[in-house]
């Protein structure tokens, strides 16, 4: 087997210089001013070891990789009734797309598109003011991340607000089936913030842990999640953590993963690895053009794929 660190440094070492980049995201303006020459990437293995290359310790938006951390918490405070309001089946369409919510009566595909975590978050209202449920979802990724520095960045969550019509018309849409209970500007206003939390490489790989630990956080040994709910949460990103990329991500990786558009992937290696990798370029279905390069290469030379270990 070769030596991860050397894998590590030379995937860094050639994206450094790759010209092909992809486009950062501009509907999120805040996104837009992201220095597209970023590059990080971090991997926790099963021993509690951390490996680094490039800028893995800095913070950048998680965006949409916050909606397998809110699904986890949903699972946990309501369980399996969850998948009652929202499905587990690929989309086969863009990340914010409204066109099958009308078909299917307001149940969302899957929890990790734009509309099934509208649905996921409003789970987490429950009970709870939004404050509140932002002060949930922002202490879980803390302790998560065995890091307090982790941090909401108030001017993406702004940013987001302002322009998150078609977020809004998707609650509006799924409000009218039944299937978001709080108010709308409860709901998007939580979910601007999940996706406004910053986190570095470093951060998100050691967060991801628990999922490559049967449910168990590779570095506290904190059972995070059972089993069996590791397993179910690794197969959905399997199946839809690159939205209709999911299918050429599994081909091209073979590993779950989770994407967001601030150029952010997560990725679990179950029973051995969790990976962060950050390039904010976006290949055309929204996710990290570099980043998804760069896990395919590490899963390339570390043998790494589910389907061929
Ligand atoms: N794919 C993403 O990361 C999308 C998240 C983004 N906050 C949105 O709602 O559009």
């Amino acid at each position: 087997m070769p030596n991860l660190q050397s894998v590590l440094d030379e995937i860094a070492h050639d994206m450094a210089s790759a010209s092909e980049r992809g486009a950062v995201a501009r509907y999120i303006p805040e996104l837009a001013k992201v220095d597209p020459a970023r590059f990080g990437l971090a991997v926790l293995t099963e021993d509690g070891t951390l490996h680094t290359a490039g800028d893995a310790d800095e913070p950048f938006s998680i965006q949409s990789v916050s909606k397998v951390f809110t699904l986890t918490l949903a699972l946990g405070q309501v369980g399996d009734i969850l998948w009652n309001r929202v499905g587990r089946e690929p989309s086969g369409n863009p990340f914010n797309s409204i066109v099958q919510l009308e078909y299917e009566h307001g149940i969302p595909r899957n929890p990790l598109i734009n509309a099934g975590a509208l649905v996921v978050t409003d789970v987490l209202l429950s009970g709870y003011k939004p404050r509140e449920a932002i002060g949930l979802i922002l202490s879980f990724m803390r302790g998560l991340a065995d890091d307090d520095s982790v941090f909401i960045d108030e001017k993406v969550a702004r940013s987001e607000e302002e322009t998150g019509f078609g977020n809004r018309a998707l609650a509006n849409y799924m409000k009218a089936f039944g299937n978001i209970r709080h108010a709308v500007e409860w709901t998007t206003g939580v979910y601007f913030h999940q996706c406004a939390i910053a986190m570095s490489c470093r951060q998100l790989a050691v967060a991801a842990s628990f999922l490559a630990g049967e449910g168990k956080h590779l570095l506290t040994g904190n059972r995070i999640v059972s089993r069996e709910r590791a397993r179910r949460i690794n197969a959905v990103m399997l199946t839809c953590g690159h939205y209709d990329g999911s299918g050429d991500f599994a081909f091209r990786v073979g590993i779950p993963g989770k994407s967001g558009v601030g150029g952010g992937i997560m990725a679990v290696v179950p029973g051995k690895a969790s990976i962060a990798v950050w390039s904010p370029g976006l290949n055309k279905v929204g996710n990290s053009l570099l980043g998804s390069l760069a896990l395919e290469r590490l899963a390339k030379a570390m043998d790494w794929s589910i389907f061929a270990p």
